[in-house]
């Protein structure tokens, strides 16, 4: 069996980053921007008012000082005029400065009387200017890669990009298998249950750039397995579930290895997740997951989820980490690294009592993984341990 980080370094070595595309800016969110952009502008392009008000000559003003206004700049409507001594101009928020003025006095400052305006007893100290460029300047760098956030759309459209390069959504095939699932939705006979691992790693793939495919549930037969691995082919990533370990109706490696899978893995120490295997079959890579409901979702985190960032132009690294102080003592660790659920509070990570891989409930309490390395002894309340968020 090999470890946890070997079996990462054997699946970036499998994957490859995409081709790009180029979609919409209404269409980006979420997507990996491919290629850095440059900014097509200054923003703002001409000094603007911060604020409605008057805009004065230079910037000297002082309670009781009177200007006379001989214009108005709106946003959208700048005033074509200079301000000398003693002018000022009506302006209003966004609208460009007027040549010859060094401030903006807030409405709230000022008495009008007619064409002239008197400046009151308490002055807001503020200039309310708003710099040409001062949010960026024309060629400034955004950077890629990155997956695009509602506030970068909001930059790259202000930048007066309308569409961007963006690596193409890796297409993910997700096959779960055995005699025992039906959809959800379905009415199982007495012997079956509800096929749940493939909506969690759609789920999954779906929320972190992917595309999931889950295509029709494979018998516990060869000629099954076959048919719904021909009908994945054409994915950049095939996602198999259960099927996996040792049993006499475990066929996935098998109904693989028939199509010219080349296996790069198979067995991992890891907990839960110990029949993971990996390779590449055609022009896609496989992951064959656990079948436990649990061991399938881990999985996803820790492994699928890093291959497809991989794919994304992302990097390879694995699922991050962060500190946490253990709330209740954590047992000694057997031989495999584990990655117990359990729940971070304020910093503070509790492990569920019950590990089984078989418990969705228990996953759907967690909020986090803690790992625990390949015999770990006790760790005591107080002390620190890694935890992956999920
Ligand atoms: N003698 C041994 N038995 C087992 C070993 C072992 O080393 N020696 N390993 C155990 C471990 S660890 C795991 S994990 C499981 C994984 O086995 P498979 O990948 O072959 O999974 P299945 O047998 O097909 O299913 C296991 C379990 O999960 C349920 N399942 C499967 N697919 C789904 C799905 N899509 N949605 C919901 N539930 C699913 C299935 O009904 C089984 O209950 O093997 C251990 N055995
Ligand atoms: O490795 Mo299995 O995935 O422990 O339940």
């Amino acid at each position: 069996m090999i470890s946890v980080e070997e079996a990462l370094s054997a699946l970036f070595a499998l994957a490859s980053p995409l081709d790009t595309e180029v979609v919409p800016l209404s269409e980006a969110n979420g997507r990996v921007l491919a290629a850095p952009l440059t900014a097509k502008r200054n923003q703002p392009p001409f000094a603007a008012s911060a604020m409605d008000g008057y805009a004065i000559f230079g910037d000297a003003a002082a309670p009781g000082d009177s200007f006379e206004v001989i214009g108005e700049a709106a946003a959208g409507h700048g005033f074509n005029g200079t301000l000398s001594e003693g002018q000022a101009c009506r302006i209003f928020t966004g609208a460009p400065l007027p040549a010859g003025a060094g401030r903006v006095i807030i409405q709230e400052d000022v008495e009008r009387d007619n064409a002239r305006i008197i400046l009151a007893e308490k002055l807001d100290p503020n200039l309310y200017i708003r710099p040409a460029g001062a949010d960026f300047k024309a060629g400034d760098t955004f950077s890629a890669p990155r997956a695009l956030r509602p506030s970068d759309i909001a930059l790259l459209a202000s930048m007066n990009h309308a569409s961007v390069p963006v690596t193409r959504k890796p297409v993910v095939a997700i096959i779960a298998t055995g005699d025992e699932l039906v959809q959800p939705g379905e009415t199982p006979n007495q012997d079956q249950i509800i096929a749940s691992n493939s909506y969690g790693l759609a789920t999954l793939v779906n929320a972190n750039g992917g595309h999931a495919r889950i295509l029709p549930i494979a018998k516990d037969n060869l000629p099954s397995l076959k048919l719904a691995f021909d009908l994945a082919l054409d994915a950049d990533l095939i996602v198999t579930i259960g099927g996996a370990s040792v049993g006499d109706h475990d066929l996935v490696a098998e109904a693989a290895a028939n199509l010219g899978m080349a296996r790069s893995f198979y067995k991992i120490a890891m907990r839960p997740g110990k029949p993971l295997m990996a390779g590449r079959l055609g022009r896609s890579m496989m992951i064959g997951l656990p079948g436990n409901p649990v061991s399938a979702m881990v999985c996803g985190h820790i492994f699928v989820l890093p291959v497809l960032r991989k794919m994304l132009g992302l990097g390879a690294a694995a699922a991050p980490r962060q500190n946490a102080i253990v709330a209740k003592d954590i047992p000694v660790n057997g031989p495999r690294e584990h990655y117990m659920r359990g729940r971070i509070e304020n910093g503070q990570v509790t492990t569920f009592e019950r590990q089984d891989s078989a418990l969705l409930t228990v996953l759907s309490d967690a909020n986090c993984l803690c790992v625990r390395p390949p015999k770990a002894p006790l760790t005591a309340a107080g002390e620190t341990v890694e935890v992956v968020l999920i």
